[in-house]
């Protein structure tokens, strides 16, 4: 069994295309799963072969028991918003994920990466968020629970950490607004320390494009706005889904 998926991902490998797009990317997938599937092992195998390969990822984005009440109630007023254009994006546990077809090629390619902000399994330790965004005034906001294993200095929130969150809200609100992007560069201004624990808010707005460039500025606040923690801004460049994956 081991000897024959190598085969077949070493067959869909030698078979991916330069440039993908998330248009080709499913019906080239299918085609070549099917028949590899088909050359190297039994038809009645080839069923649960696609299957292992493509089932539902798991969205993170949604109420965990590690959220706390202020999370929760963020998230309850976010989702009650449907009506005014918000729509709360799907999160998953890689990139891949996002491109059509990208289920079955996140089984294939690199099958233990995983996205920086949710490689912890334990609910509640480290990046709990959701993200929350409106097409028509070109915002998203990222509603973020810093657990316990960020920790920077005593009590507080790493920098680094609150770059991730930054650079992941940030790079999300471009993402959906222009298309698949890389973060180009990130300035942030950290101007009050963050809680461990705390429930704050990412707030990113595009603010311009030019040609393939995708400026977005971003303010990190306390739950009830009161507080300024962070601000921010991003320029993101547009590539390729082909960029983006690394082939
Ligand atoms: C399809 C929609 C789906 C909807 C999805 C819904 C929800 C979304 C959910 C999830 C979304 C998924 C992903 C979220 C996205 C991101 C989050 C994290 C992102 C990262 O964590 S990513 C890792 C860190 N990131 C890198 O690892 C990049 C390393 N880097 C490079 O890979 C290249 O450097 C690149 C590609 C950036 C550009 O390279 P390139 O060759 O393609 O383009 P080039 O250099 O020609 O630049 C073109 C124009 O940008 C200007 N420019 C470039 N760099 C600049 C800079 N630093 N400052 C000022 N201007 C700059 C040039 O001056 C020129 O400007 P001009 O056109 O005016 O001349």
């Amino acid at each position: 069994m081991w000897r024959n998926t190598m085969r077949f991902a070493a067959v869909l490998c030698r078979h991916l295309p330069p440039q993908m797009n998330p248009q080709n990317l499913t019906a080239s997938l299918k085609k070549m799963i099917l028949e590899s599937a088909v050359k190297f092992s039994r038809p009645a195998r080839t069923i649960a072969w696609s299957r292992a390969l493509c089932s539902a990822p798991k969205d993170y984005g949604v109420p965990n028991p590690s959220w706390s009440a202020e999370m929760m109630s963020l998230y309850e007023r976010y989702s009650a918003k449907g009506a005014e254009s918000w729509e709360r994006l799907p999160s998953y546990k890689r990139y891949l994920t996002y491109s059509a077809g990208g289920q079955c090629l996140s089984r294939l390619h690199k099958p233990t990466a995983r996205l920086f902000t949710r490689n912890l399994e334990e609910e509640g330790a480290g990046f709990e968020y959701t993200v929350f965004a409106n097409k028509a005034e070109r915002r998203a906001v990222c509603l973020f629970q810093a657990g316990p294993l960020l920790e920077g200095p005593p009590g507080h929130v790493h920098g680094g950490a609150i770059a991730t969150i930054i650079d992941s809200a940030t790079g999300i609100c471009a993402t959906y607004l222009t298309g698949f992007v890389m973060t180009a560069n990130l300035n942030i201004n950290y101007r009050n320390p963050i809680p461990l624990g705390s429930v704050v808010l990412v707030e990113c707005e595009l603010d311009r494009t030019e040609g393939r460039k995708t400026f977005v500025s971003c303010r990190i606040t306390s739950a009830d706005g009161s507080k300024l923690h962070a601000e921010a801004t991003a320029l993101f460049v547009s590539v390729s889904v082909g960029t983006l994956i690394g082939f």
